[in-house]
């Protein structure tokens, strides 16, 4: 016989266990999972040539809408009388300070009064005992003032730079200012109402329901005493395993780990198609191998969506890099960062993000944290720092 022939009728028949795997493979990797997740964003099976475009027209109409009902809802006068934000009480347990600029592009998203709009919402919820104080800091100034931080004057205490603050912030170079702007809604934030906690949220960055939930248990745990900045947000895109984040990587094995014991301990009791797979080091192996890759191809971002089942699911692991807007300072580590920014320089490339990060990895004693999954929707189609197209797509 040929040897073809031998190794075919060897390895290849059903009963072999190469077989079967291979099978395995190819009905997860070329049918099910490319069926299930073509339309997913974040997943490796997304049809970008298919779906970008129509999926970010959607997400652009539906933000607009969105901006428009969150203006109506603070122009009517009747939200006016029952919601009033700006008594602000002394010491409270978390102050919540929105930073916003006036946008040029992406105006008519009302990505202020979006965000404010579902802060009021989630503070109502939290029962007679605010779970928190708001501000708002408007660092725009000058002839074009800010109208959507104008119009929430009646509702929140809004801080403002000085003449002269406003005059000195006009010379640098866009990043050290919005640094700067950062730094100066900290100190005042911290001056006025003396928090025990900080939360700094960028204009575009909408709580989620489980926000101050999720805060408050952050809060209870020992590690944020010593913590200078607790970061609530990671741009999905960036969540992958295949990213050099070493704590991934080691969840990505263990979760292999433990689906692959899990289905081979399980194997023997509801085996489908009488796979003749048993618990042995190379079974093992390649099943920890095999959801590793449906894991990651699968997209780890809807993975972290089941720690949303409860606060203490939610995972703190070393800060990672990039996007500031949603950052947690406990005690008055707000304080501390206040002066380390204001020690730096920022320009093109080297934007407060990346400064911030530097500092904690740098400094002795310090350190910094990340929660996932993320505690707001970053919904900034538009930056107000750096160039848009004309229709920003979603990836
Ligand atoms: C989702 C995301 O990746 N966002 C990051 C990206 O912002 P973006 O490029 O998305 O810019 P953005 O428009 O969200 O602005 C960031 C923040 O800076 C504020 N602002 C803007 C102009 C100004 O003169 N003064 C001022 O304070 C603005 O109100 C907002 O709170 O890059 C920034 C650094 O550059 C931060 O790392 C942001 O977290």
């Amino acid at each position: 016989m040929p040897r073809w022939k031998v190794f075919f009728s060897q390895y290849l028949r059903w009963s072999s266990t190469v077989t079967q795997a291979l099978a395995l493979c190819v009905i997860t990797f070329c049918v099910v999972l490319p069926l299930c997740c073509h339309r997913l964003l974040y997943s490796y099976f997304f049809i970008k040539s298919m779906y970008l475009d129509s999926m970010s027209e959607d997400a652009l109409q539906e933000s607009f809408k969105q901006g428009q009902d969150a203006l109506h809802f603070w122009q009517s006068s009747s939200t006016g009388l029952s919601l009033r934000f700006s008594d602000i009480t002394q010491h409270p347990e978390l102050l919540v300070t929105v930073v916003t600029a006036r946008r040029s592009e992406g105006r008519d998203f009302h990505y202020l009064l979006q965000v404010m709009r579902q802060l009021s919402v989630l503070l109502g919820d939290c029962g007679k005992r605010r779970c928190a104080e708001v501000l708002v800091c408007d660092v725009e100034g000058g002839p074009q003032e800010h109208q959507d931080a104008k119009l929430l004057e009646s509702y929140f205490t809004v801080i403002r730079h000085s003449p002269e603050e406003q005059q000195n912030r006009e010379q640098v170079n866009i990043f050290e200012r919005e640094k700067r702007d950062y730094v100066f809604c900290l100190r005042k934030g911290w001056e006025l109402v003396r928090p025990k906690n900080m939360v700094i949220l960028e204009d575009d960055a909408l709580p989620r329901q489980d926000f101050f939930t999720v805060i408050k248990d952050l809060l209870s745990r020992r590690f944020a005493l010593q913590t200078l900045y607790i970061k609530l947000y990671h741009p999905e895109r960036l969540q992958r395993y295949w990213n050099p984040e070493p704590y991934r990587i080691l969840e990505w094995v263990g979760l292999g780990l433990v689906g692959a014991t899990a289905l081979l301990l399980t194997f023997p009791y509801w085996n489908p198609c009488s796979f003749s797979f048993t618990l042995s080091a190379s079974r093992l192996l390649f099943f920890t191998l095999y959801f590793m890759a449906v894991a990651e191809l699968l997209g780890r971002h809807y993975l972290l969506e089941a720690r949303r089942l409860s606060p203490q699911l939610y995972a703190v692991s070393p800060a990672t890099e990039c996007c500031t807007p949603a950052m947690l300072f406990p005690g008055n580590a707000s304080l501390r960062v206040a002066e380390y920014l204001d020690s730096s320089f920022c320009v093109k490339g080297n934007a407060k993000d990346m400064v911030l990060y530097q500092i904690a990895r740098t400094i002795p004693g310090e350190s910094s944290h990340s929660v996932e999954p993320n505690l707001i929707t970053h919904i900034g189609a538009y930056s107000s720092v750096r160039p848009n197209p004309s229709r920003p797509k979603l990836l």
